[in-house]
């Protein structure tokens, strides 16, 4: 079995680090050489873990590359971030085991996992068990999942679900306002669901400047997840501003 060593990785970064910084590589956006000078970069500025996925990244050959060709020299782990059982690939040091819990498909909430179970024991990946709960509409998460948005006004229904996740023994619950959301999840709601949920509390979707995230990390966020803001052309410099603020803001 795969042990504990990403979670227990992440808990020290905490000690450490008041929000962590998850920087989303999408595999079908960046070549692999563009992916692995990425994932150096933001280990030097000080990323605690590199997620590997996409909503529609269906290639599972072309992401087990992109996987293997960012692990060579890297420290911080690579967490594979499924969309479907296809995001399962080997090289990889653990997988965000998420079920979508307002989905209304049963397929995103317990199928995909039972079918992708097997390759993770397979391929030695430790499972990080994750409500992955997805706030507002219109985005890619939204669509493929079937999902049936949590309002971004309503943080007691996140709430709700957070308390219901953490009962079901999962670990991590994930606010997702989606890849490229024109709105991110509100400080409230991350509030409200901190409060109520003692796991590691993940937020993503649409964060893009020091305020937002500063925002979110001084609302309770242990970890927060930029992708669009790197594959649109944004900074590394910048993003170092992102990770400095949000290290040093509870
Ligand atoms: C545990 C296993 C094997 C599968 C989980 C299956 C679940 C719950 C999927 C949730 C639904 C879903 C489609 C999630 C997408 C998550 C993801 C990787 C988002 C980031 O990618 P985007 O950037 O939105 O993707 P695109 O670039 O393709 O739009
Ligand atoms: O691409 P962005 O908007 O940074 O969102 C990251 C992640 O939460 C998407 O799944
Ligand atoms: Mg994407």
């Amino acid at each position: 079995m795969a042990g504990d060593k990403v979670e227990s990785f992440l808990k020290s970064e905490l000690k450490k680090k008041n929000t962590l910084l998850f920087v989303l590589i999408d595999s079908e956006v960046s070549n692999l050489e563009a992916s692995s000078k990425l994932a150096k970069d933001v280990e030097k500025i000080g990323a605690s873990a590199i997620l590997v996925g996409g909503s529609s990244a269906t290639d599972q050959i072309e992401m087990a590359q992109v996987v293997k060709g960012i692990k060579k020299g890297l420290k911080i782990p690579i967490i594979l971030f499924p969309g479907n059982v296809t995001g399962v690939v080997p090289d990889a040091d653990a997988i965000l085991f998420s079920s979508l819990m307002n989905s209304e498909n049963p397929y995103f909430i317990t199928q995909a996992q039972a079918l992708g179970a097997p390759s993770v024991l397979k391929f030695g990946l430790e499972p990080l068990p994750t409500a992955y709960l997805v706030i507002g509409d219109g985005t890619s998460a939204w669509f493929v999942g079937s999902a049936r948005g949590i309002p971004f006004e309503k943080p007691k229904i996140a709430a709700a679900y957070s308390l219901a996740a953490q009962f079901l023994g999962m670990r991590f619950v994930y606010l997702e306002a989606g890849s490229g959301a024109k709105t991110h999840v509100t400080p409230e709601m991350v509030k409200t669901v901190r409060h109520a949920f003692n796991g590691f509390l993940i937020v993503g979707g649409g964060i893009k400047d020091v305020k937002t995230a500063e925002s979110l990390a001084k609302a309770g966020a242990d970890a927060l997840v930029i992708g669009t803001f790197l594959e649109k052309g944004g900074s590394i410099k910048k993003l170092e501003e992102i990770a400095k603020a949000i290290q040093r803001s509870k």
